[in-house]
């Protein structure tokens, strides 16, 4: 019995688990999942230092029109003067460390320069304009958890830290294959009844834009020993998927080579539309995705399927992507049953999101794939939709604009 989408997800997330850790040099750590727990070996800052340029006083000398004599200049970078002597001030910089017994920075903006004296504007109260040794944390703190996706912020931190080299989990190996006798590759010649092997390129970017390493096989053709050599090869992978050869048809073995190959079955078909006779499998723990060979198809269970499973293997901790409600702003009608994966444009209208069909949703027509910048997902148990009606929406605009 085909499974239901929500069974089909959670098939496959229950089967995939984050794979090993490696250490990464920074520069190369963004987007990714850190797999350690880091805690801060010092303070930060690390000692007192000026928020401003101006001059480190002593409070206590700054009543409003004081005069201070000016005894030295700290540079960001420079070491702390020794102690500022009572009505006495030194010029510092934005960073520089602040000297003893100082316990205020005056802004230059606050306070005026003559001839080696400062005089002082307005008021000035104890800690205005310093920054605290370990204000913002503590040595030992716990900053940073198994699971956190390294943005810039996290490499700023980690860098402060003074860590060349973190804990990640490892990206997954993703082995594309492409079956069918009708397919040549990019660039060879299209006789009549040939069609490009666009499939792959299309899964390897996806693969690549999820943080994934795609690694093409090429093209097996519809007879068991090409499917045998190149699903081998692709059983190397830390995930394999295929596209095509697993509907009803004479020539749909990828399923059957597959099983001789050890992979045992773990569904075959979603009463979903499209991407109805998707297969998933388990190699031992190693997850192969047999995904329908419709190219409109093919990119939808990825979005849907592959992609979480890839991200629960690189450490994600929420691998489903978070859901966006938009209303229709037309009626939609599906066939009761099944899930159906709605190619649709999304605009944010007065503030709200408004979602339309992209045009034609035959499995067939990618240009309303192309169209597209959501997917809505309308349920199995309902076949209206009326204008209004919010559905959820999976933005696949890249950076999430709308
Ligand atoms: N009698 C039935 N026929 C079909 C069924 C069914 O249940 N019973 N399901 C239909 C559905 S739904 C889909 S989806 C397709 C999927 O079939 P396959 O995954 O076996 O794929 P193919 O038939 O081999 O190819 C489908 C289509 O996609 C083109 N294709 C294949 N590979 C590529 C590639 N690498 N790049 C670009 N395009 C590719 C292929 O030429 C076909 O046009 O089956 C329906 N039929
Ligand atoms: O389910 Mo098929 O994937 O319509 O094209």
């Amino acid at each position: 019995m085909p499974a239901s989408f929500e069974q089909a997800r959670t098939l496959i997330l229950e089967n995939v688990a984050p794979l090993g850790t490696e250490r990464v040099s920074l520069l190369e750590a963004a987007g990714r999942i850190l797999a350690e727990t880091v805690t801060a070996p010092w303070d930060m800052p690390r000692y007192d230092n000026s928020a401003m340029d101006g001059y480190a006083v002593r409070a206590a000398d700054c009543a409003p029109g004081a005069e201070l004599v000016l005894t030295g200049y700290i540079p960001a970078g420079g070491i702390p003067e020794p102690a500022v002597e009572p009505r006495c001030a030194v010029k510092i910089m934005t960073g520089g460390p602040i000297p003893p017994q100082c316990d205020a920075v005056v802004p230059f903006e606050q306070a005026e320069e003559t001839k080696g004296r400062v005089t002082l504007r307005g008021e000035v109260r104890r800690r205005d304009h310093i920054r605290f040794r370990g204000e913002d944390i503590a040595t030992g703190a716990q900053v940073l958890t198994p699971g956190t996706l390294l943005r810039p912020a996290e490499i700023n931190l980690l860098a402060s830290f003074g860590k060349p080299f973190v804990t990640l989990y490892r990206r997954p190996r993703v082995a594309i294959l492409s079956t069918g006798d009708e397919l040549v590759e990019l660039g060879e010649r299209l006789d009549v009844g040939k069609i490009v092997n666009s499939n792959a390129l299309s899964l390897a970017a996806a693969v690549k834009e999820v943080g994934g390493e795609p690694f093409l096989l090429g093209i097996a053709r519809d007879n068991a020993e090409s499917l045998r050599e190149k699903l081998v090869e692709g059983l190397r992978a830390d995930v394999l998927i295929t596209s095509a050869g697993v509907s009803a048809g004479d020539l749909d073995l990828v399923r059957d080579i597959l099983a001789e190959l050890g992979v045992e079955q773990v569904f075959w078909k979603v009463e979903i539309r499209p991407g109805r006779p998707t297969a998933f499998g388990l190699r031992g723990t190693q997850p192969v995705f047999s995904l329908p060979g419709n190219p409109v198809a093919t990119m939808i269970t990825f979005e849907e399927f592959v992609r979480p499973a890839l991200l629960k293997m690189m450490g994600h901790l929420c691998p489903i992507k978070p859901y966006v409600k938009a209303a229709l702003s037309e009626p939609v009608r599906k066939k009761l049953g099944r899930v159906q994966f709605l190619r649709v444009c999304v605009e944010r209208k007065e503030g709200c999101l408004v979602v339309a069909s992209s045009g034609d949703q035959h499995t067939g027509i990618l240009r309303t794939m192309v169209r597209a910048n959501g997917i809505a997902t309308l349920p199995a148990d309902r076949d209206r939709f009326e204008p209004g009606e919010e559905v959820d929406v999976h933005l696949i605009t890249g950076l999430d604009y709308v």
